[in-house]
């Protein structure tokens, strides 16, 4: 999918929400587990259920992998309904990769030709030939890691190097690699205040936004130092959304959930003009 065309659905549904679909068998409804597919199961009654309200749906590989072989399986079916029944909705595989060129090229295969998102997050620590492989796919996106939502982001992220914050840098030298108008950015809501910084170095890339709803983050300060004239965010809330009832209702608790942040993006929306 084209950058132009995810601002198109943003503008459509009047929403910038990415619903994190992390499932673990622990906290899903227990009457899903009798299911063949139980996480398959768990993620088409919340895609039927909520579609409408977001504009993208981000696996976390971590959710699927952890359940091995089945796992996978369901990670699959998940994006192929997704891809056949909502082709307007935008996917990340939230797959955190990188590794030396030759590796990363199949990591790069693995998720954005094989299951075929439209995107895929990667750690920037090996630098240029690590990530060039994943931005070298037309019309897909790779989401380098700047600065995340956790504590340990102020480990490396915020040191300073040549006089300058790492995070500057991965944002800075990221420009000048091969394909870069392929990039998109993760910068984790608990960190708004970074933004206007961030916004000078990057004023057009698309950032992912996680860490509102479970972590704490702030929607409103998030656009106000974020949002670009093309909106340029995705608002990622997993927990917050999908586990919003352990009962029979889970599907329409996360509606509710997700309408209320929709709505809050709408009035942002409209008050941006
Ligand atoms: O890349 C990510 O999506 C990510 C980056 C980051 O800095 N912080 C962060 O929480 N995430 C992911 O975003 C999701 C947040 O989930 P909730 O805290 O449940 O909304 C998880 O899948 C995290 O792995």
């Amino acid at each position: 999918m084209t950058t132009q065309q995810l601002t198109h659905q943003i503008k459509t549904k009047k929403s910038f929400l990415c619903i994190g679909l992390d499932v673990d068998l622990n906290k899903i409804p227990n009457y899903l587990l009798n299911e063949e597919d139980p996480i398959f199961a768990f993620n088409k009654a919340i895609i039927d259920a909520t579609h409408h309200l977001a504009v993208a749906y981000k696996p976390n590989t971590a959710f699927y992998e952890a359940y091995g072989l089945k796992g996978w399986k369901s990670l699959e079916k998940t994006i192929h309904y997704l891809n056949e029944n909502y082709p307007e909705i935008y996917t990340i595989a939230d797959a955190k990769r990188g590794d030396i060129g030759n590796t990363s090229k199949m990591y790069a295969k693995a998720f954005l030709e094989d299951l075929g998102f439209d995107s895929v997050t990667v750690a920037p620590y090996m630098g240029k030939d690590s990530v060039e492989p994943f931005l070298s796919f037309q019309d897909k996106h790779t989401i380098l890691l700047a600065l995340t939502s956790n504590q340990g982001a102020f480990d490396f992220q915020t040191l300073s190097v040549n006089n300058q914050e790492l995070y500057k840098q991965v944002l800075e030298t990221s420009k000048t690699w091969d394909n870069s108008e392929n990039l998109m950015y993760v910068v984790g809501a608990t960190k708004a205040e970074y933004l206007q910084e961030i916004r000078h170095i990057i004023p057009e890339n698309f950032l992912l936004v996680p860490g509102v709803g479970a972590q704490g983050g702030s929607l409103k300060e998030v656009c106000k130092y974020g949002m670009t004239k093309n909106i340029g965010l995705l608002i990622n809330s997993s927990r917050g959304i999908i586990y919003a009832s352990k009962e029979r209702d889970f599907a329409q608790a996360a509606v509710i959930k997700a309408k209320e942040l929709q709505q809050q993006m709408e009035a942002i929306l409209i008050h941006a003009g």
